[in-house]
């Protein structure tokens, strides 16, 4: 590690008590699922709301599952998103970045060495693993990465670590992985949709102490 504190992002917020967590123990960057197929959703008018109640330089991501512009419109004029996280082709994510002028996260779904980009487009890659076969959605669910994959990887462009990572288990991951950066949903709910402020406190902190590889 060269010292820079891992970024943490906690995904999947939908009430008060996890974004406040989120503030309090520091989180970079907090995610607002935008698919409706989801445990995690969370409408634009809820967003709003929610994001109103940012205080600090948190940042707010919001994730899209192959969105057409109608829906990225529509949640634009509602919340004001500093990120585009999404789940499309390259092609369409370079497009989505361009036209709405945000920083766009593509997920990269990833089962084996071959499936590391080499090139970036964007402004970050999630490297996530691939859902499991019958899955209802293309991420968050807690399905974890082989991180021996990605042990001495050094792609020269930002990415950020997801799946099936908890408290117990991310200070290992950046360890083995090296990755700059962390995304967690299910590892610090309660329940499917509910964060526990006291899970979102230990993984911030583990995640920030990495553990020796
Ligand atoms: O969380 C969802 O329900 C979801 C739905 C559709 C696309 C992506 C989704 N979640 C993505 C994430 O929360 C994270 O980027 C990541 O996959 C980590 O998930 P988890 O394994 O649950 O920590």
């Amino acid at each position: 590690m060269d010292g820079v504190q891992t970024g943490v992002k906690i995904c999947g917020l939908t009430e008060e008590a996890g974004l406040e967590a989120c503030v309090e123990y520091g989180a970079d960057w907090i995610g607002f699922v935008f698919f409706e197929r989801s445990p995690r959703y969370i409408s634009a008018l809820q967003a709003k709301a929610l994001a109103s109640r940012i205080t600090g330089s948190i940042r707010k991501v919001g994730l899209f599952v192959r969105p057409d512009d109608t829906v990225l419109e529509r949640v634009l004029d509602q919340v004001d998103l500093d990120i585009l996280q999404l789940y499309t082709t390259p092609e369409r994510a370079v497009q989505i970045q361009a036209k709405f002028g945000r920083p766009v996260w593509s997920s990269i779904p990833v089962a084996s060495q071959a499936d590391l980009p080499r090139l970036c487009t964007v402004e970050r890659l999630l490297i996530e693993p691939k859902p499991p076969v019958h899955a209802t959605r293309p991420g968050g669910n807690a399905q974890q990465l082989n991180w021996d994959l990605l042990h001495g990887w050094q792609p020269g462009y930002s990415w950020m670590l997801a799946g099936g990572l908890n408290p117990e288990n991310v200070s290992q991951a950046v360890a083995i992985t090296g990755a700059p950066a962390v995304d967690v949903s299910s590892g610090v709910e309660s329940a499917p949709g509910i964060k526990s402020p006291d899970a979102i406190a230990r993984f911030i902190h583990n995640a920030r102490s990495p553990a020796v590889s």
